[in-house]
């Protein structure tokens, strides 16, 4: 019975707050490391002010600035949602990723492949091209501003779509569950100052679509053939066809780590 209690008050008094913290612990780490660390940056930049205050506050228990707090914060959270609202829709489409069966993953790499030598065709003849890639983002609204085609992905295709000066050449392909869903689509523009001045807005188009959702986006430059890849608000400009085709393959099969890739392609453009 003693030791029974014994056991009892151990756990009670223990093992049950240190459970506790150290789930909890687990929980803010992964979440800092797979999450915040790639999507919130500038969403935590935003509210460190305000939740500094509301710390100190609530350490002190000052009355009036929690009194503010607590009338303010319904509007608080409407607000963060709408000013953040790329980021956090970000961050739950990486929550919400999964992985891929062997057959989605082989029928994926088939189709990779082709759009690849599409690409690379393209390059050559010196032919831009806009090739966006969803992955958890549906991104229907910015199908909707170009002309709808549900096709299936074939090389032929995405070729007659960029050779030739057609309506449908000018704007992006946006490529979903291996069909093409649209082409001729108009993609948000990065607003970010730092970038190459000789990119034209085919690779801000690239940039800025990148920033606002999960999508990989590939583009050939009309002017130099270069084959380069946007994602996450970073261009990696001007890459081996064959790097870049692994790259895409995994990380449409969400295999890649993000570190990984940001490792394998350890020169960033600035
Ligand atoms: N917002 C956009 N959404 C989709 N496509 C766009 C967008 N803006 C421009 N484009 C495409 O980019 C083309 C213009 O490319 P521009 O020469 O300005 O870009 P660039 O980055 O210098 O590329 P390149 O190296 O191919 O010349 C347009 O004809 C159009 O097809």
């Amino acid at each position: 019975m003693d030791s029974w209690l014994n056991e009892t008050l151990f756990f009670r008094n223990f093992l049950r707050p240190l459970l506790d913290i150290g789930i909890l612990s687990a929980i803010f780490y992964y979440f800092y490391r797979y999450v915040l660390r790639s999507y919130g940056q500038s969403l935590f930049r935003g509210i460190r002010g305000p939740l500094a205050i509301f710390l100190v506050a609530y350490l002190f228990q000052l009355e009036t600035l929690l009194w503010i707090y607590r009338l303010i914060s319904p509007f608080l959270i409407i607000a963060v949602a709408l000013i953040f609202q790329p980021e956090l829709r970000k961050m739950l489409a990486k929550i919400g990723r999964q992985g891929w069966s062997r057959r989605e993953q082989e029928a994926s790499a088939e189709k990779v492949d082709m759009i690849f030598t599409s690409l690379a065709s393209l390059a050559e003849q010196r032919r831009g091209a806009l090739v966006v890639f969803t992955r958890t983002l549906t991104l229907r609204d910015i199908a909707d501003t170009g002309t709808r085609l549900e096709a299936e992905v074939s090389g032929a295709l995405l070729t007659t779509i960029f050779a030739h000066d057609t309506l449908l050449h000018d704007g992006a392909v946006i490529i979903h569950h291996g069909r093409i869903m649209a082409a001729g689509c108009f993609l948000p523009l990065s607003k970010q100052d730092n970038l190459r001045k000789s990119f034209g807005t085919r690779h801000r188009a690239a940039l800025g679509v990148s920033e606002e959702s999960d999508a990989l986006v590939l583009i050939v430059s009309e002017e130099s053939g270069a084959i380069s890849l946007a994602v996450e608000g970073v261009l990696y400009y001007d890459r081996k066809v064959d790097e870049l085709k692994n790259l895409v393959r995994s990380l449409l099969q969400n295999q890649a780590n993000e570190d990984d890739f940001r490792n394998f392609f350890v020169e960033r453009l600035e």
